[in-house]
């Protein structure tokens, strides 16, 4: 396993012309390396997309994204204009998002958007890009993709239009997939289903994924380490099983216990969270001091209630 993204101290400021400038990355560290899942999980809010979205170089203007290093396989992301960003995205790195029809394009059929997608970073045949389009569309469990194919995202359900998404994220085979809350909008029994297609299709590529979720239990089904965001900051990173079972950060511990709360008496309302003393410490602070309580488990300081 070797390192494929490593991100230290992320900060992005959103500088609106007419609002005051709003500082909402704090300090992310992230790394994720190879073959590995790393989840994102934070309420609405915590700064998972905007995360996300930096990785991928796709900013709004009046955007400051500063970092002391964001690399990917050691070459430097900060800085790239996009036209350097353009080899990379989709191609090295591909995203999908909680409604496919942000990615998919509805006037144009799938096979067109799947062709163009691989003819942007291949130099291939439009018939060689017509195969692997096929391929990739059978692969991602779309029965008789062969009719199908040729149909608009419209004409798709939501579970399968998510499929058609997920095709055309991986159809030129990127080392790193970023799935920023791919299940959300599904019902469970596709989300499952999704799920465990994002899964199956790691084992056969070997790719990397960042999973961002508000659902712990979409973390503990897929993924290997967590890091935990509040109000654009880490607050705890570690192990799947070292934030599950041994938890430090008040946050960390209440999103756990909202969560299991939830399941148990089957509440449909986002988790609230009994925030303490700690939520002063980081509205003052621009950079959290990270401490190692076991190895690889990292919680930044608090001050206890
Ligand atoms: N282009 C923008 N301009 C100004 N503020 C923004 C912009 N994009 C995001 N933000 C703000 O940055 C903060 C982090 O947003 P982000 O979308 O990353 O949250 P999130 O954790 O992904 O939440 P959700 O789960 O709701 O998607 C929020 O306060 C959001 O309003």
């Amino acid at each position: 396993m070797s390192e494929l993204l490593r991100i230290k101290s992320l900060h992005v400021t959103f500088k609106g012309s007419h609002k005051q400038a709003f500082h909402a990355i704090k300090g992310v560290d992230l790394t994720v390396n190879t073959h590995e899942t790393v989840g994102i999980v934070g309420e609405s809010g915590s700064g998972k997309s905007v995360t996300a979205t930096s990785i991928m170089g796709l900013h709004s203007k009046n955007t400051e994204v500063i970092a002391d290093e964001m690399t990917f396989e050691g070459k430097n992301l900060i800085g790239l204009s996009q036209k350097e960003f353009q080899p990379l995205r989709g191609n090295d790195i591909s995203m999908i998002f909680q409604d496919p029809m942000t990615t998919l394009n509805p006037v144009f059929t799938v096979e067109n958007q799947l062709v163009e997608t691989v003819r942007a970073h291949r130099n291939i045949s439009k018939q060689a890009a017509k195969d692997l389009s096929l391929e990739m569309l059978e692969k991602v469990g779309i029965k008789d993709a062969k009719r199908r194919i040729k149909m608009y995202p419209y004409e798709f359900s939501g579970g399968m239009r998510q499929r058609v998404m997920i095709a055309m994220a991986l159809i030129c085979n990127p080392k790193l997939l970023i799935a920023d809350e791919p299940t959300t909008a599904l019902d469970v029994t596709i989300q499952a289903q999704i799920l465990t297609l994002l899964k199956d299709l790691q084992k056969e590529t070997g790719n990397s994924i960042i999973m961002i979720t508000h659902d712990l239990g979409v973390i503990w089904e897929t993924c290997d380490r967590v890091v935990v965001m509040f109000k654009g900051h880490v607050v705890e990173s570690g192990t799947v099983k070292q934030i599950y079972d041994n938890a430090v950060h008040p946050y960390t511990i209440g999103l756990l216990k909202s969560q299991i709360n939830q399941e148990t008496i089957k509440d449909t309302h986002l988790p609230t969270i009994p925030y303490g003393a700690f939520v002063q410490d980081m509205q003052q602070e621009t950079q959290l001091d990270m401490q190692e309580v076991e190895p690889g488990h990292l919680v930044a300081q608090f001050t206890q209630d």
